[in-house]
């Protein structure tokens, strides 16, 4: 294969995603947040689709896993919550701390929902991530089942926000994890909290969802 058969050249690799994630986030948050004249505008969109042409001429399939990613040892650069690879994601960092996974980022423009405020859906998908890296965390992964938000106040954009989730149950295979969205200046006051079920797949499924990529995964 490739230039990442070493190990040297694969954290190049990692590395350039992540620098390549950074211009893309730093470019939607001016694309989003932008007044520039109507002219720049289409002017920016020429040169982006000429910069990303050559990205787009080696591309994976569906089913294939990225070369620089470690499925099994959970390196995933392209998640849409916590990817330093991905354009869309805050990213989320999350770490653990005892039995609690605890996770920080700041929402730009592209997250806004009401005017100045994170979009409902978004709060949604960080609480998911972080409830399922709890589950995992605790040795019970799972896939998410049903996810219940109930949003307090609304979450400010531009603002350093703390977020934690815990196991609460588990019983066979379905899990119960709970999480919170607050601010890291005011942790005590919490935005958006959240119950979620996960369930363990049983061998089957996981072979029914998973066995084309498992099957050329990393
Ligand atoms: C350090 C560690 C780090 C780790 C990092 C990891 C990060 C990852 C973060 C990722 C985060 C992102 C995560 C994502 O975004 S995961 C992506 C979003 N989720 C999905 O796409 C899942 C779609 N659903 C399915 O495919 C099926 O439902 C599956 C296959 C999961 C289960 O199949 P099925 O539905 O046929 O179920 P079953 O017959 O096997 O039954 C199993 C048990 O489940 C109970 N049940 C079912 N539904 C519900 C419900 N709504 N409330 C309560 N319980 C429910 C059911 O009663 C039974 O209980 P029991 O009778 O056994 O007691």
């Amino acid at each position: 294969m490739s230039e990442i058969e070493n190990g040297q050249g694969l954290q190049a690799r990692r590395a350039a995603i992540t620098d390549l994630g950074d211009a893309l986030r730093l470019l939607i948050e001016q694309a989003t947040a932008t007044e520039a004249p109507t002219a720049d505008l289409l002017r920016a969109a020429a040169l982006i689709r000429q910069a990303g042409a050559p990205l787009g001429e080696r591309a994976r399939g569906r089913f294939e896993t990225a070369s620089a990613d470690d499925l099994l040892g959970g390196v995933r650069l392209y998640n849409p919550v916590t990817g330093g690879g991905s354009a869309f994601a805050p990213p989320l960092e999350i770490h653990r701390d005892g039995d609690v996974a605890v996770g920080s980022c700041t929402l730009g423009r592209a997250f806004e929902g009401p005017p100045s405020f994170a979009h409902g859906g978004v709060s949604a998908m960080l609480l998911d991530q972080m409830l399922g890296y709890a589950c995992g965390m605790s040795g019970h992964p799972g896939m998410t089942v049903q996810l219940d938000t109930a949003y307090r106040q609304p979450v400010p954009l531009y603002t350093p926000l703390r977020l934690t989730a815990r196991v609460a149950a588990v019983d066979r295979r379905v899990i119960t994890a709970t999480g919170t969205i607050a601010t890291a200046e005011d942790p005590a006051s919490i935005l958006v909290r959240a119950t979620g079920t996960f369930v363990a797949l049983l061998p089957e499924q996981a072979q029914r969802l998973f066995g084309p990529v498992m099957g050329r995964g990393r």
